[in-house]
This record gives structure tokens, sequence and C-alpha cells, in this order.
């Protein structure tokens, strides 16, 4: 762990149809750590991860993913992380190596061992299946293969556990702790299931109507909530304590 930023926003808005979603926000998640961010429901955790990786516009603020600007060096950036961000889109009558390998040649990664990557999220039987075939749970570990198989330094997830079952997640939690140990990535990773996030987390992001309130260790957490992440978490919903943000 160090103090460089993987990722900087500062007083970042979006607008759709004149109605602010994304409020002066601002965050820090720190290379070589893990960010677990939080919210409810339309609290804006997509809209910002949509507008770190390029696929939408900020309306106003600066942000910064690894240390480039996502406005002027939307490229650069995208070569660098890997994403899941919403319902992940595959070429359904391919395998997954035919997949990972059109993934590749797109970013200009292809000396990666495909078989090797697809052990670890699992998938290594299943050989010439079309993907069309798979089930929710092989996708969601397609999907995460295709973000780490070109080795990004920052993996933005967005509910990347969804529809595993219980082995998978356990499995996925290994492989992102072992991903941040040991191939120098950050992960920022949003997930409604806050026992996993408890697992994994360095650090916790929450949001509240588009506006990051609270950004605290989960060691801090943990000190003041002996129960765990999810007492902490509703007792923020439900104004246990204040919204200002804890820096
Ligand atoms: N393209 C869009 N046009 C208009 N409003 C949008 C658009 N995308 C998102 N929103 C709105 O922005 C707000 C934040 O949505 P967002 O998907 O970022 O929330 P979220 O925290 O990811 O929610 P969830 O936990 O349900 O996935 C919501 O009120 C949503 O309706």
């Amino acid at each position: 762990m160090n103090n460089i930023s993987a990722v900087k926003v500062e007083n970042l808005t979006k607008t759709f149809d004149g109605n602010e979603v994304i409020k002066n926000c601002n965050m820090n998640v720190q290379k070589g750590t893990i960010y677990g961010f939080l919210g409810v429901n339309g609290a804006g955790k997509t809209t910002v991860f949509k507008m770190l990786s390029g696929l939408l516009t900020p309306t106003m603020g600066n942000a910064q993913v690894l240390e480039m600007d996502v406005m002027s060096q939307r490229s650069e950036i995208l070569r660098n992380i890997g994403t899941i961000i919403e319902t992940p889109i595959f070429y359904d009558h391919l395998s997954a190596t035919e997949n990972l390998e059109i993934h590749l040649a797109y970013m200009e990664a292809d000396d990666t061992d495909i078989d090797s990557v697809l052990a670890k999220v699992g998938l290594n039987n299943t050989g010439k299946q079309p993907v069309s075939k798979f089930s929710l749970g092989m996708l969601q570990r397609l999907a995460i293969a295709r973000a780490i198989i070109h080795k990004p330094k920052l993996l933005i997830l967005d509910e990347p556990i969804n529809g595993l079952d219980p082995i998978g997640i356990r499995e996925m939690r290994e492989l992102f702790l072992d991903l941040v140990k040991n191939q120098d990535m950050t992960l920022l990773i949003s997930s409604h299931i806050l026992s996993e996030i408890e697992h994994i987390a360095d650090t916790i992001g929450v949001i509240v109507n588009g506006t990051v309130i609270r950004e605290v260790s989960l060691a801090e957490v943990k000190a003041e909530y002996p129960n765990g992440l999810e007492d902490y978490f509703i007792d923020i919903m439900t104004g246990g304590i204040s919204d200002d943000k804890n820096d």
C-alpha cells in the first residue's frame, strides 16, 4: 500500500436531462488497495463507474484514473483498466476462449495464457461450448476473466459476484485478494453483499444521492461497529451518524 491515487475524483457532477444524479462527488482510491463502493439502489455507483471508464462524460468536475484524465486520456485509460459494468455482453455463438481471444486482440494484448485465466475463474472445462449455453454464474465468471486477462492496473467491478454460487463467491474473493496482493492491481468494487465487501476491502466509500459522504478505512469501521459493515451502513442510511465526509 502507498499514497498514490489509482482513482481521484474531485467535485464530479453528472446531470441527466437537468437532473443532477452525481453531485460534487469526491473519492480517492489508493493504489494497491481494495475500495468497496457502497450505496442503495439508484445512489449513483454505476454512473460514477461509467464516468471513470469513459462510458459517460462528466458534466462538471475532474476525475483521474491511474493519474490520467478521464476526459482527455480515455483510450489510454481503457487499455489499463478492466471493467464489469452492467450486464456483460459476449459473442453468444462463440466459446469462452474465442471471446477472450477477441478481447485480447482488441486490447492489443495477445500474449496472455487464456487457459490459465479460465482456470482461475473455474471455466477451464467449457471447451467449445458456446457462451449462449452458459448459466448466469458462468457468464459472470467469464466477465471476470475478461476484466482481468489483459493484466489491467485497475479493476472497476460493478456487482461482480451477482449470480455466483457460494463456492464461486469464495473463489472470486480469493482471486481478487490475489490480484491486489500479488499482481499489483487496484480494485474498485461495488456490491450490495456487504459481508463480501467486509471480507476484502481496505477502504469503504458510501455514496448517498450522488455524493460520497463517507470514505473510511474498514479497520475504523470494524473498531466502531464490532458487528460489522452492515450495522455501519444501515446506521448511515437511517441517519444514525452524520453525513460529514470522514477524510
Ligand atoms: N442514462 C440515464 N438517464 C437518466 N437517468 C439516469 C441514467 N442513468 C442513470 N440514471 C439515474 O441516475 C441515478 C443513479 O443511477 P445508478 O445506476 O448510477 O445507481 P446505482 O447506485 O448503480 O444503483 P443500483 O445499486 O440499483 O445499481 C438513478 O436515479 C438513475 O435513474
